[in-house]
């Protein structure tokens, strides 16, 4: 790539995202709820038999892009963090199982993997029609 001569260029910033996937099977359950209540809110899904889907998860990490690198981050590192941080441990169960509650759960666990403040957003296919996106708010 050529580069240009005079001033340093301006500070860029890059958004890069790893995507990992993994099977997992689920029951939509709150125990909040009545059995009744249960049925009503979560329907199918509330099945005591549960049902199964190939998640799809994004982790996108945003920061300035390196002039010496070239690089936001490695993201070779990125692999190494979402494969020790989010998928060898287990979903903890006293939560409904909702992509949304699994989209925070990857979120606090890769802040803790990650150089502060790279973290932007956790976006999960749970299917090809349904995404859930978590930005830490
Ligand atoms: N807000 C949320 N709503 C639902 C979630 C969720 O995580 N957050 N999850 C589900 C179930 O997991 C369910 O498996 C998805 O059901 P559905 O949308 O019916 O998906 P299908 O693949 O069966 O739908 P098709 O459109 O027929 O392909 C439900 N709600
Ligand atoms: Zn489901």
């Amino acid at each position: 790539m050529a580069e240009s001569s005079g001033n340093p260029p301006a500070e860029r910033i890059g958004y890069i995202t790893r995507v990992q996937s993994f099977s997992a099977c689920h029951r939509l359950h709150s125990l909040r709820l009545s059995d009744e209540e249960n049925k009503e809110v979560y329907g199918k899904c509330n099945n005591p038999y549960g049902h199964g889907h190939n998640y799809k998860v994004e982790v996108t990490v945003r920061g300035k892009i390196d002039p010496v690198t070239g690089m936001v981050m490695n993201l070779t590192d990125l692999k190494r963090s979402i494969e020790i941080r989010t998928f060898h441990q287990t979903f903890l169960l006293s939560l409904p199982s909702t992509t949304e509650n699994l989209a925070v759960y990857i979120w606090d666990n890769m802040a803790k993997a990650l150089p502060a403040s790279l973290l932007y957003e956790i976006r999960i296919h749970e299917t090809d029609k349904n995404i859930v996106v978590y930005r830490g708010e």
